[in-house]
């Protein structure tokens, strides 16, 4: 089962990577910016988090499309504040990110918190700061992305209230900052409300970022399938602008057993697509950012050029007055004389009208002259440095075939499983015949014993391929079978022996009774012919 790149390797590269840009700010473009007054023109200074907020995924969908599960789904976890269920359930707006401490933080104490990226959030208010939080987790997932739950949509008159704060105000800001917005619907129950519609009206702009799941999609039949797909494009047509090219990923984006399994195949292939697109995320981030870098870089060049150049031409002592309204007046022939002067494309250049109104209300006896050190050092940047910053984000290949480590269970009511005979599952599920002397499987062997030999064992063993088959048959999504699959081939030679085999079907009971299945097969688990292996 692919889910997401090592935990461990790409973050560490990633913080290499935003480090070295965060370091090329400061001591490179910082200084030029605040010499040539770029903060009261264009942005404000970038500050720690704007380096190295992980890429985030927001999720949006009416209630009950499924976007809680989802995550809890792609965590393989529960996190603190996780409600799902039938009726609206998630009622704010909720960061998921990673800590090695499980912490619930909320929105009035994250908008405050410098080491944040949250900071504007406070202009929406206390009733939007009352429904806002972070959860932390220490989850292996988390470590290279956030994630980012939302309120589900209300459908319908009858679900109308008040938020009492901008709702589509809220989401076009995090639309803004985003890396993926994922948008859910709901095979089964696909209507789209006036709020909903509205909310896609407020992503709009950010079209590249939005990929489409139609969830559920198991809950209808294949034929039912075809005219549910076909509508959503017909009522996406409405609302985005090129429905076509965004693209639309069909499936079930939970653990649980299939219910019309028609589709497995193309549900299996969607879901490795959606997952392959999240997973290049991080390295796509770096990139994003690099690049953001280099425009501002550029741009704080064009402001250095402009006001050192504005400033020359002021007079020492008299008439100082009026040789500013005339500077602002002919600010478009200053920036042609730029342009001439340096070989900078006009496309590089602010929009001169909003800096004639910008530079109305400046002092042109502050501003600097050119000191071309300054200048020289943003340009070596450009020249050395960024390369050297390109080579450290990996190639896209290497983060796809990157083994998988899927996150460990610490939290929530697993916290205390493994040690205690008092917590939540002890002695049930996997957990089930840990203080037996026997090995809880044998008293069912003989059962799948009769499964086995209609496998045609060569030498004693079945290959992968023939226990597919019959593996399948108990409706589980292949990424859980992907993973019974590992912790039962416990030699590891790419088939499973008639031990390994009953071993394989006893977790895949285990599983369709709706029990977690552990990340490391536990000892008592292990097949009585394998215990040298683990020992
Ligand atoms: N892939 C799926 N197939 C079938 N049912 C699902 C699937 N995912 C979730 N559900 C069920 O749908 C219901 C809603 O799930 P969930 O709470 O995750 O949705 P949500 O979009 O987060 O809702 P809300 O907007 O109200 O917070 C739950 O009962 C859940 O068990
Ligand atoms: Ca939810």
């Amino acid at each position: 089962m692919k889910l997401f790149g090592r935990s461990d390797k790409p973050p560490e590269v990633y913080d290499n990577v935003y480090a070295g840009l965060r370091q090329l700010y400061k001591t490179r473009i910082l200084p030029l910016e605040e010499t040539y007054n770029f903060h009261d023109f264009h942005s404000p200074a970038l500050t720690d988090p704007d380096f190295d907020a992980k890429p985030m995924i927001l999720l949006v969908g009416q209630y009950s499309t499924g976007k809680t599960t989802f995550i809890k789904y792609l965590l393989e976890q529960e996190f603190p504040g996780i409600r799902i269920g039938p009726e609206p359930t998630t009622d704010r707006f909720m960061v998921l990110m990673w800590d090695e401490h499980e912490n619930q933080i909320p929105g009035n104490a994250l908008v405050v918190d410098p080491n944040r990226q949250f900071k504007h959030l406070s202009k929406f208010g206390n009733a939007f700061l009352n429904k806002f939080q972070a959860s932390t987790i220490d989850n292996a997932v988390l470590k290279s992305l956030t994630l980012v739950d939302t309120p589900g949509i209300l459908s319908g008159e009858k679900h109308r209230v008040d938020r009492g704060y901008d709702f589509t105000g809220v989401l076009e800001w995090f639309a803004e900052r985003v890396d993926r917005i994922v948008l859910l619907f709901d095979a089964h129950k696909l209507d789209i409300s006036d709020e909903f519609r509205r909310s896609i009206e407020a992503l709009r702009g950010h079209d590249e970022k939005i990929r489409i799941v139609l969830n559920k999609a198991d809950r209808v039949d294949h034929q039912q399938l075809m005219r549910v797909y076909g509508a959503l494009m017909w009522s996406l047509g409405k609302i985005i602008n090129t429905p076509e090219v965004t693209r639309v990923y069909v499936g079930s984006f939970w653990d649980q057993p299939l219910h019309y399994d028609a589709n497995r195949r193309l549900f299996e292939a969607e879901h490795q697509d959606l997952f392959k697109d999240l997973q290049t995320l991080p390295r796509n981030t770096a990139l994003r950012k690099l690049n953001d870098l280099i425009k501002r870089a550029r741009l704080a060049k064009v402001q250095a050029y402009i006001i050192s150049s504005l400033k020359n031409q002021m007079p020492a002592m008299f008439g100082k007055d009026n040789k500013k309204k005339e500077l602002i007046k002919g600010l478009d022939q200053t920036f042609a004389q730029i342009q001439r002067e340096y070989q900078i494309s006009p496309g590089d250049f602010p929009d001169v009208n909003r800096m004639r109104e910008q530079l109305k209300d400046m002092d042109f006896s502050k501003f600097h002259s050119l000191r071309p050190r300054l200048l020289e050092a943003v340009d070596s940047m450009l020249a050395t440095d960024v390369a050297q910053l390109m080579a450290l984000i990996p190639k896209e290949d290497s983060l796809a075939s990157a083994e998988i480590n899927p996150p460990t269970i610490h939290a929530g009511a697993f916290g205390g499983a493994e040690n205690s005979p008092f917590t939540m599952g002890s002695g049930e599920g996997v957990d089930a015949g840990r203080d037996d002397a026997d090995w809880i499987v044998a008293k069912d062997k003989p059962n799948y014993d009769e499964t086995f030999q209609r496998l045609n064992p060569v030498d004693g063993k079945v290959t992968g391929a023939a226990a597919k088959q019959e593996m399948i048959r108990s409706k589980l999504p292949n990424s859980v079978l992907g993973k019974i699959w590992k912790l039962a081939d416990v030699d590891k030679d790419g088939m499973l022996d008639d031990y390994e085999w009953a071993l394989a079907n006893h977790l895949i009971k285990v599983r369709l009774d709706d029990n977690p299945l552990p990340n490391t097969l536990p000892d008592h688990l292990v097949p009585p012919t394998k215990r040298d292996l683990v020992e």
